[in-house]
């Protein structure tokens, strides 16, 4: 017997797995969040990570998108952030408005290792997220699974040594390239911290994973084989083995989001994930005989296409879903990135609304 309800959609676990579907499972990246207004009303004037610390807080976020979109969403993901596996590791990040995240001392030389933690103890450290997810999972009473995620070690790389966002990479290519025994050190760190973090996850109540490289895009071919691929292969294969461990029988699909790294498809089609989820740089169709039928593809559309008319947004919805291969078998629906503050809401329902009509033709 589960300790939560009994899920009443599994149609993301069973897409997730290869099985054949009655329709295409739909949700989006960043679907909580600033678009809403019913988020604004709730985070206030609070801090960021003050948001995601507090239980309620992040289960009513983390619900609002699938109550606003009543039925029309088929996962939920948890309020959270990348970025906490930083702060476990003894980072401080702050969430700056309107600017982003900002490490008041990020790495900058080898040396700077030292100040992090060695033994990360995530149970400890981030005991605020599994009692959110734990609470999450509850609240949503079934309705649909709750997903978990972290970010990649090459992406947290990037954050930590550049200490926010960046458009040159200065200092992460420094350390790749300069670096690089002890980037490979600072990698494999956040490697352990994550099959930690994803497998606490798992039995804290969430019931599928993703792993976010969201600056895949920024590594050449080789410097991916280098510094991105060898640690999102650690985190698959060491997964199943760590979840056996906590007495997880059950197989928890995982997926693998490597932002601009349209390269490596053939490689993350053999890394370890269920799913592997694309940008819109992907044609469909390219992406579908590429992966011939070894995983599940997730994406893809432009999230853009939400500034465009209705009709606009039924047609690319419509190629999209055809360029799946109709999204019965091995298909995610979600954007290829996740959605800006200034989206209407209503264009996203529409946008849902489509993918249930011409998904389920
Ligand atoms: C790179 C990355 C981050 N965070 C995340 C990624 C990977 C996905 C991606 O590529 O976008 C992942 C993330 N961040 C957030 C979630 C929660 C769940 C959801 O997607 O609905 C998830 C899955 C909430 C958030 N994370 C953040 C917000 C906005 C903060 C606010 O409300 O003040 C939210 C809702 C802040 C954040 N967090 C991060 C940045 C760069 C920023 C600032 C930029 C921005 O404002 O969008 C790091």
């Amino acid at each position: 017997m589960s300790r939560f309800p009994e899920l009443k959609n599994d149609l993301i676990l069973r897409a997730a797995r290869g099985e054949k579907v009655e329709r295409p499972p739909i949700w989006i990246m960043r679907q909580a969040g600033r678009y809403l207004p019913e988020y604004h009303e709730v985070k206030g004037g609070r801090d960021f990570f003050e948001t995601c610390r507090d239980a309620e807080i992040a289960s009513e976020i983390t619900i609002q998108p699938i109550t606003h979109f009543d039925g029309l969403i088929d996962a939920a993901i948890i309020f959270s952030d990348i970025l906490v596996i930083p702060q476990a590791m003894g980072m401080e990040v702050k969430m700056v408005d309107k600017v982003g995240p900002q490490f008041p001392n990020p790495l900058r030389k080898p040396s700077d290792l030292d100040h992090l933690k060695k033994d990360v103890d995530v149970l400890k450290e981030l005991d605020w997220a599994f009692k959110a997810i734990s609470l999450t999972r509850k609240k949503l009473n079934g309705r649909v699974p709750l997903l978990g995620f972290c970010g990649a070690p090459w992406t947290l790389l990037v954050y930590m040594t550049e200490g926010g966002g960046t458009k040159m990479f200065r200092f992460a290519k420094e350390w790749i390239y300069k670096f690089t025994k002890e980037s490979h050190q600072l990698l494999q760190q956040i490697t352990d911290v994550a099959v930690e973090f994803l497998a606490q996850q798992v039995v804290a109540g969430a019931q599928m994973l993703q792993v976010f490289e969201s600056w895949g895009g920024e590594l050449g071919p080789d410097e991916f084989d280098e510094f991105s691929l060898p640690y999102l292969r650690q985190i698959s294969s060491k997964l199943p083995l760590r979840l056996k461990e906590l007495g997880i029988t059950e197989n928890v699909p995982i997926t693998v989001f490597a932002k601009g790294s349209w390269y490596a498809l053939e490689q993350l089609c053999d890394s370890g994930y269920d799913v592997v989820s694309l940008d819109w740089l992907f044609r469909p169709s390219d992406a579908v005989q590429i992966a011939n039928g070894r995983i599940a593809l997730q994406g893809n559309l432009d999230p853009g296409t939400m500034y465009g008319s209705k009709e606009t947004i039924s047609k690319k919805v419509d190629k999209m879903i055809k360029g799946f291969g109709g999204g019965k078998q091995n298909y995610i629906i979600n954007f290829g990135h996740g959605t800006h503050p200034f989206m209407d809401p209503e264009q996203i329902r529409w946008f849902l609304q489509e993918c249930h009509r011409i998904g389920s033709q």
